[in-house]
C-alpha cells in the first residue's frame, strides 16, 4: 500500500482529573475503532515508551519544583512523539493517548502554579515535528503536533476525590488535596477555552453509559465512527 492509499491518521487524546473517567472508557473507545476496521495504537502520558515509562516513575514518585517537573513531563513526551506518535500517524493509524500536553497545562501549570507562557515555549519546542516543518507561515498552530481532537472528562474535584478514595493507592498527584484538583480542573477549563475547536467537553458527573453516549457522539459527529461500531 502506497502512502497515498494509507488512511489518515487521527490523533486523539482523553483528558481530565484524577479520577475523570478517562480510563473507563478509552479502551471501548479503541475498540470501537478496531471494529470499523481502524488500526489503533492505544497509549498514555507519562509513558508509551521505554524511556518514557521511566520518566513517569520519577514524575510521578520523586519531590521536584514545577519547572523540573514540566521538563520531565516534556522529555517524555518528546521521546513519546519521535518513537511512537508520529510513526502511527504515518501509519494512517489512530493514535488514541490517555493524556498528553494538556495535562502538563492543567497539572504544573495551574496546579503547582508554573508559567504559562514558559509551558506555551516547551509546548512549541517539544512538539515541532518534521511532518508539520512549513506549515506554520500560514496556520501557527498547524505549526506544531497538536491532538485533532480532544475528549475533556469534566468533574467536580470533589465527585473525582469520592470516586477515588477506594480506587487505588495515590501517587504523588493523586494524594494532594481537593484544592489543587480544582486549580487542575480550572487548567483544563482554561486549555479548552483556548482552543474551543479542538476540545469536546464531556460532562463526566453522570452513569457511565451516559458518559460513553457523549463520547460516541463526539466521535460520531466527526465522522469518524458510525453507528453500528459505537453500541
Ligand atoms: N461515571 C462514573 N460514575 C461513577 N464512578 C465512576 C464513573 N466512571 C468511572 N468511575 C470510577 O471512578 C474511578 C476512577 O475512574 P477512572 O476511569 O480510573 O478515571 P481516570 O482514568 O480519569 O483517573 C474508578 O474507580 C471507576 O470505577
Ligand atoms: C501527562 C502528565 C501527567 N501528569 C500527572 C497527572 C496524573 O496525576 C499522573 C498520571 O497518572 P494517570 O494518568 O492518572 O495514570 P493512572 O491512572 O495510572 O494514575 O501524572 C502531570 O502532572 N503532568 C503531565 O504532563
Amino acid at each position: 500500500m502506497t502512502a497515498s492509499q494509507l488512511p489518515q491518521g487521527i490523533f486523539l487524546t482523553f483528558e481530565g482529573i484524577d479520577g475523570a473517567g478517562k480510563s473507563s472508557h478509552i479502551e471501548r473507545t479503541a475498540q470501537a475503532f478496531r471494529d470499523s476496521g481502524r488500526c489503533v495504537t492505544l497509549t498514555r502520558e507519562p509513558g508509551g515508551t521505554p524511556l518514557a515509562e521511566k520518566l513517569r516513575a520519577l514524575l510521578l514518585h520523586d519531590a521536584m519544583d514545577p519547572l523540573t517537573e514540566a521538563l520531565v513531563a516534556f522529555a517524555a513526551r518528546r521521546d513519546h512523539l519521535v518513537q511512537v506518535i508520529e510513526p502511527a500517524l504515518a501509519r494512517g493509524d489512530v493514535v488514541i493517548s490517555d493524556r498528553f500536553t494538556d495535562a502538563t497545562f492543567a497539572y504544573q501549570g495551574a496546579g503547582r502554579g508554573f508559567d504559562w507562557d514558559k509551558l506555551c515555549q516547551l509546548e512549541q519546542l517539544v512538539q515541532a515535528v518534521p511532518a508539520l516543518e512549513g506549515l506554520g507561515a500560514q496556520h501557527p498552530e498547524a505549526a506544531i503536533r497538536q491532538p485533532d481532537l480532544t475528549i475533556w472528562f469534566d468533574l467536580p474535584a470533589a465527585v473525582a476525590a469520592e470516586r477515588l478514595t477506594t480506587a487505588r493507592v495515590p501517587d504523588k498527584f493523586e494524594a494532594q488535596p481537593g484544592a489543587f484538583f480544582a486549580a487542575v480542573a480550572g487548567g483544563y477549563a482554561r486549555r479548552a477555552e483556548a482552543a474551543p475547536q479542538r476540545f469536546a467537553r464531556i460532562d463526566a458527573n453522570t452513569s457511565r453509559e451516559a458518559v460513553w453516549q457523549q463520547v460516541a457522539d463526539v466521535l460520531q459527529a466527526k465522522g469518524w465512527l458510525q453507528p453500528g461500531v459505537l453500541a
